[in-house]
């Protein structure tokens, strides 16, 4: 893996990248307890749905790990380990991930507990899992970026065609939006994963990437690591992405869209960044692929459709405000000198939602770790075929 890490985790010890010093800054924050989790979760400083399930859990593992609790009886550990739990589910509410997550720790804790000889083995089983979260995420995300990037070679170069995209040794080109990467995840990441093993695989022509506003996740974090990695890449406004599907030429035709996934109802509606469901319009309209990367513990069997999707509404100074550094005449920064600055009236109303839903019938396909997900005759997406168990769970619960 790459030098990029939006965590590092030793038993007892848990850094996380502090994301809204970058590009500029690449500091770590010692995170020690469930509170300076949510903190860090709340404000951005971590983001992406796998990461902020990774740190949320592996806070309290941390947590558990470093304090005394003598005394403590098998059910009062497990009271305690529950009601952190659910305090972190409340740190973002639309990605899925973390409640996955909880509801996976929980069960374990619970589980754990008929037969546990006392509260130090219930904390040992609750960090062994948490840590098992960290370490099966970058197995996902490598299985998602192969998958992927062979998904994409195989539908725009069909063995059978001999119309291929104009470009030479059989590569494409693709856009994606917000940061799906190396920061969102536990590493390689999900859309930004695929890019990757395009990339790697000799596969990717170029890679396109959206400003991503208010947060800036592309201009900040996408363009530094699609830049630290030398992947052929450029950086547009989220304005600009109409005009450049328009302007299909060899260098600029664009044969995928490629986004990430807070959360995907259970039937293909996928909650992502604003700005998603107009790229999967604009891709309609110009006949582009729209392709969503969800690992599965971004899958909500639960949540019928995106109408029951909770959207987060974040500060409006994300929209009049913006912070950077000092760049001199010369084109040197210098870090010491910081700038917040208005961009706009700061008392007008801001409407800020920072997810949108992106309906099933735009998507093409979802690439999971378990391979892709495409459409059935139907029209919507089945996931009972790569997640058999959970689907059953559910039919169960809902009793059809
Ligand atoms: C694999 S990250 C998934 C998802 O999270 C991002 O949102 P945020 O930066 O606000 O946490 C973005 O929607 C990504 O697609």
């Amino acid at each position: 893996m790459n030098g990029l890490q939006a965590v590092k985790y030793t038993r007892g010890t848990l850094l996380v990248l502090d994301q809204l010093r970058l590009p500029h800054e690449f500091e770590y924050d010692n995170i020690q307890t469930s509170e300076e989790a949510f903190e860090t979760i709340r404000s951005m400083r971590v983001r992406g749905a796998p990461a902020i399930a990774i740190v949320a859990t592996l806070a309290l593992a941390v947590e558990l790990d470093n304090q005394n609790f003598s005394g403590a009886t098998v059910l009062s550990q497990q009271e305690y380990i529950t009601k952190k739990l659910d305090y972190l589910k409340g740190s973002r509410p639309t990605a899925v991930d973390l409640t996955n997550a909880i509801s996976l720790l929980k069960q374990i804790v619970a589980d754990a507990g008929r037969s546990a000889m006392g509260a130090d083995t219930i904390r040992e089983t609750y960090i062994q899992a948490a840590e098992k979260i960290l370490r099966d995420d970058l197995t996902t995300n490598l299985a998602i970026g192969r998958y992927g990037a062979e998904y994409l070679h195989r539908q725009i170069f069909p063995v059978s065609s001999d119309v291929a995209l104009e470009s030479n040794g059989r590569k494409l080109s693709v856009l994606t939006h917000c940061n799906t990467g190396a920061l969102a995840t536990s590493g390689h990441g999900t859309a930004l994963g695929i890019i990757r093993t395009l990339h790697k695989m000799n596969y990717l022509e170029h890679a396109f990437c959206t400003e991503t506003r208010p947060y800036n996740q592309g201009s900040r974090l996408t363009a530094f690591e699609l830049v630290y990695e030398h992947i052929p890449s450029t950086l547009i406004a989220d304005s600009m992405a109409g005009a450049l599907f328009a302007q299909r030429t060899k260098e600029k035709t664009i044969a995928a869209i490629i986004v990430g996934a807070d959360r995907v109802a259970r039937n293909g509606d996928t909650a992502n960044k604003i700005g998603t469901y107009t790229l999967a319009v604009l891709a309609k309209h110009h006949g582009i692929m729209f392709i969503v990367a969800a690992p599965t513990t971004s899958i909500d069997l639960e949540t019928a459709s995106g109408e029951d999707i909770e959207i987060e509404f974040r500060p409006g100074q994300e929209l009049t405000q913006i912070s950077g550094v000092v760049v001199e005449g010369d084109g040197t920064i210098d870090k010491s000198k910081k700038v917040r600055v208005a961009t706009a009236e700061q008392t007008i109303d801001v409407w800020n939602p920072a997810f949108d839903v992106t309906p099933h019938e735009l998507i093409d396909a979802i690439i999971t770790e378990k391979g892709e997900v495409v459409r059935s005759e139907l029209g919507t997406f089945d996931f009972q075929t790569i997640m058999p168990e959970r689907w059953a769970e559910q039919v169960e619960k809902r009793g059809h």
